[in-house]
């Protein structure tokens, strides 16, 4: 990540992370797209449903057996020893059922649910790799770390707690209230007065709870994109000596979310006591209005044990599917979060090519010229020959950035491109590179427009060795082929040997294969230069662009450096950003630019001779200050 851009980012972060909106959930479309993820598994959610329903009846015909044992066996006085050992024996069979059935429902909900979620995981991250640099610009990091992560658990929360309570607690309930009406209407009825009171407490403390838990979750994301924001501006954050002000904003976050957990543990405990009350209220009812007509000898007794089981497992299935409210809506604007990551189109794409002969009718001479300049553009062919043609550029609208800029690059020739920082030389390279589009004008590569070479072979064809080279986690052969297993292990070792990086990776105790820490760590700033060389030498680009490190190398690495430079610039168009003079001061050309302009070009000799902008950055940088 650039200097520029960690910054924007944490500066984003101080304010606040926009990257995570209180989004309000959109039901309908959520759940249609999720459909028909869901779809393919369809056959899976009817075994679900298969299992559950038989679950629940093994369970809910217990209670029934039991008044069966005691209204026809214990209290009838016929002394049915048979009949009892049989009523014993389903029982125990209903028991195992239950068992089983719950196990394998709860086994197929989880598979079909992993696999729906670890393919949208899948999706998504391949999506955000297709991003633009323009939406990394606006997204933070953190947040698109909660996507991937945090959202797609919540996901992964619906499937197996939301739907399977919905399937399990509501088929109950229906379950529950049929055999209460099966065991005595007038009792059922007296039931069934409860549950307009239910009711109105569950809806009461939904809206109590439905706050409280999305509270906690935003504070959530919040800490969660505090810390990777920080993580990925650590050098920063150090420079600055903000580890205090940072730490203690990180304790105001980590306090918050603690609060609001606590708030939203003691807010679930108070409603599933209040449903307890309840259930303990309506089985007393129950108990008195029942046992009134068990003693006038209206009621069986072995009913009255049945209806009172039946309550106690009534009240339990209302306060799961309450409980799950809040994973519901949590769920359901991880959805909207992640669908809105998905609705999101690259501002860089490749330009479809209709075929031919399809359009040949539509096509002006102008996209003739294209056509044909495609059809003859080969990456093994291409010579490196570089055009920029009048080209505007800039980030935010009324902002440019770059002005008209004119520039032709022979293939083969090494420029140098100078100026004052915020000059525009990084956007001009971005833009060769296609992280951006031009806003007017046109960049050509022997003479085709960049937006019509596919982004694939443009990237194969243009390597670029960034300011700050990244380096994975991994071995350095691995980060030298950056894990293309087509690529040898003696490609590698010729590429180290050519820039000049074998020696140093030869003194390491496992070489080649020594482990990289994440940002490549454990090796100073002048040697992850040198193993970027590499890696690009390997992919062998008709064009290298160099960003050179602004940071102040040694002068052993400096000239290890330039070595490298000297070699690989050998037959290819090379372009260096310098903030060295040194370092260009052999190019072929330098430009000089500033406010995103090209003010001076020549070599060396003849722009000191011209006593302009680049003379001046030449004495100033006599003084030993980089440029
Ligand atoms: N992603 C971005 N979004 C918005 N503005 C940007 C972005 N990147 C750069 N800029 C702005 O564009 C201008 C040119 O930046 P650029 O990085 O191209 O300059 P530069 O000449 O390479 O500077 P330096 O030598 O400091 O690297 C600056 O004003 C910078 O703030």
């Amino acid at each position: 990540m650039r200097p520029a851009q960690a910054i924007h980012n944490w500066q984003a972060d101080q304010k606040g992370d926009p990257g995570l909106p209180e989004q309000k959930p959109e039901y309908v479309s959520a759940f249609r797209t999720l459909y028909g993820y869901a779809k393919p598994h369809m056959w899976g959610f009817i075994g679900v449903f298969c299992c559950t329903l038989i679950a629940i009846l093994s369970d809910l015909l217990q209670p029934f057996l039991m008044k069966i044992a005691i209204d026809d066996n214990l209290l009838s006085g016929k002394n049915d020893y048979k009949g009892l050992l049989t009523i014993c024996a389903i029982y125990l069979g209903l028991s195992l059922s239950s068992l089983l059935f719950t196990y394998l429902q709860s086994n197929m909900l989880q598979n079909i649910g992993q696999s729906i979620v670890s393919r949208i995981r899948k999706q998504l991250f391949g999506h955000i790799l297709k991003q633009s640099m323009r939406y990394f610009d606006r997204m933070s990091s953190g947040s698109l770390i909660t996507h991937v992560s945090s959202d797609t658990e919540a996901l992964n929360q619906f499937f197996n707690q939301v739907l399977l309570s919905l399937f399990r607690d509501g088929l109950t309930l229906i379950f529950i209230i049929v055999l209460m009406f099966q065991l005595d209407t007038q009792l059922a009825l007296y039931c069934l007065i409860l549950l307009p009171i239910i009711w109105a407490i569950a809806i009461a403390f939904r809206s109590f709870m439905r706050t409280t838990y999305q509270l906690a979750r935003t504070r959530l994301s919040r800490l969660v994109a505090f810390v990777a924001e920080n993580l990925s501006g650590m050098n920063l954050v150090q420079v600055f000596h903000q580890q205090k002000e940072q730490e203690k904003q990180f304790n105001e976050r980590n306090s918050q979310y603690f609060q609001a957990n606590l708030r939203e543990i003691r807010t679930n405990v108070v409603f599933g006591r209040t449903f307890d009350i309840l259930s303990n209220l309506s089985i007393a009812f129950v108990t008195w209005i029942g046992g009134n007509a068990v003693l006038g000898q209206h009621l069986e007794f072995g009913v009255l044990y049945a209806f009172i089981t039946y309550i106690r497992q009534f009240f339990q299935p209302i306060n799961t599917i309450t409980q799950q409210w809040n994973t519901l809506q949590s769920a359901t604007v991880a959805i909207t979060r992640i669908w809105s990551v998905f609705a999101n189109k690259p501002d860089v794409m490749d330009r479809e090519l209709a075929p031919v002969d399809l359009r040949k009718e539509e096509l002006n001479e102008d996209e003739d010229e294209r056509q044909a300049s495609l059809s003859s553009f080969s990456l093994e062919q291409v010579k490196g020959r570089i055009d920029f043609n009048r080209i505007s550029f800039s980030y935010e609208e009324g902002i440019p950035i770059i002005r008209d800029l004119d520039l032709h690059i022979n293939s083969g020739e090494l420029i140098g491109v100078v100026g004052t920082t915020g000059a525009g030389k990084s956007s001009l390279i971005s833009l060769l590179c296609r992280f951006y589009d031009v806003k007017a004008g046109s960049i050509l590569i022997d003479e085709t427009d960049v937006r019509d070479i596919p982004q694939a072979t443009l990237h194969r064809l243009v390597g670029l060795v960034q300011q700050e080279p990244y380096l994975y986690s991994g071995s350095i052969i691995e980060n030298i082929r950056m894990f293309d297993k087509s690529i040898s292990r003696e490609d590698v070792i010729r590429a180290c040997e050519f820039v000049g990086a074998d020696t140093i990776i030869n003194k390491l105790k496992d070489g080649y294969e020594t482990k990289l820490s994440e940002r490549g760590s454990g090796l100073s700033a002048g040697e992850r230069q040198l193993i970027s060389f590499a890696r690009i030498i390997v992919f062998k680009p008709k064009v290298l662009i160099l960003d050179e490190a602004s940071a102040n190398l040694d002068s052993h690495t400096e000239q290890l450096i330039q070595n490298a430079l000297q070699v690989v610039s050998q037959d290819r168009t090379t372009i260096v950003i310098a903030h060295r003079l040194s370092t260009i001061m052999q190019a072929d050309r330098i430009i000089v630019m500033s406010h995103g302009e090209i003010v001076e070009q020549g070599n060396h000799q003849e722009l000191l001779e011209h006593d302009g902008h680049y003379k001046e950055l030449y004495e100033h940088s006599q003084g030993n200050v980089a440029v």
